[in-house]
């Protein structure tokens, strides 16, 4: 059972910081680095506001697939991945973490074989520590490494990467209803513009899925095109946004303290009363 929950909520985004080091210093780096930036911006949130408006971020990516004492043996022992989500749980104790292995299909940084991705899968969600684990819904193992996790009481969030287009907002719709129905708990599409109708189309999709989905779905648009889709994703149903305290993990991700500010601003600018 996770050790912490990923609650998730279009209403009010969260923020999801990823964390790439290479090894342990420079993991331990960059959770230094999150817990600093993190204390800095820290305070008592104001009455009757969500307590996210005091937080820089809500929730860790650990990107396995930059982790080199796991990827160096092609991912056929997940004992150093284990190692690592014990250390990053143990130094980010209030935060939930997903964690998630991105394959080169995907845009990711290794290469594991489909054996490998599904054990790992199921040591990762065996630990309890990981809030959820991403499974990429077109991975040949996705519906095993799906129950894997499940088998653990781990939720799962599907995903699924476009790095070269935008796919019609059909496609987009039937993604995210399809990873619905292959158990996801959370549904997440990133694509890439190349025009602002590309953007529309990821918008016009995610707001045409949200109103008929059974669960949180995450959108973006990727590059500087997209910026927009990562501030305002939540007003058409994204429930999170990434953003970076440091290293990016994908093109036109923006710095956590300007994305909060933005939230914020958008959240006032939503209150009742305000036409
Ligand atoms: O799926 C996603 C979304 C993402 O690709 C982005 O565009 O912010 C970043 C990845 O780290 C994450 O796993």
């Amino acid at each position: 059972m996770p050790r912490h929950r990923l609650t998730l909520d279009a209403r009010s985004p969260s923020i999801i910081v990823p964390l790439t080091g290479r090894d342990l210093t420079e993991l331990d780096e960059q959770i230094g680095a999150l817990n600093a930036a993190g204390a800095e911006f820290g305070g008592t949130p104001p009455a009757g506001t969500s307590p996210n408006a005091v937080q820089l971020f809500d929730v860790v990516e650990w990107r396995v697939d930059f982790y080199e004492p796991f990827t160096a043996g092609a991912g056929s022992d997940p004992s150093p991945a284990v190692e690592a989500l014990e250390r990053i749980s143990a130094q980010l104790p209030g935060l939930p973490v997903l964690a998630t292995f991105r394959t080169r299909a995907e845009g990711g940084d290794a290469e594991i074989s489909p054996e490998a991705y599904l054990a790992l899968a199921e040591a990762l969600a065996s630990t309890g520590l990981a809030a959820a684990i991403d499974v990429e819904y077109r991975h040949a193992l996705a519906g095993d490494a799906i129950a894997a996790a499940h088998r653990h009481h781990t939720p799962v969030v599907a995903s699924t990467h476009d790095f070269a287009e935008t796919p019609p907002a059909e496609e987009i719709v039937a993604r995210l209803a399809a990873m619905e129905d292959a158990g996801a708990d959370v549904a997440k599409i990133a694509v890439t513009p190349r025009s602002a109708a590309d953007v529309v189309t990821l918008l016009s999709a995610t707001e045409q899925r949200f109103r008929v989905a059974g669960i949180p779905l995450i959108t973006m648009s990727m590059g500087g095109l997209g910026a927009v889709t990562r501030l305002g994703g939540g007003t058409f149903g994204s429930s999170a946004t990434f953003a970076t305290v440091g290293a990016a993990s994908a093109p036109g991700q923006l710095p956590a303290e300007g994305v909060r500010s933005a939230l914020d601003l958008l959240r006032t600018g939503s209150a009742p009363g305000l036409l």
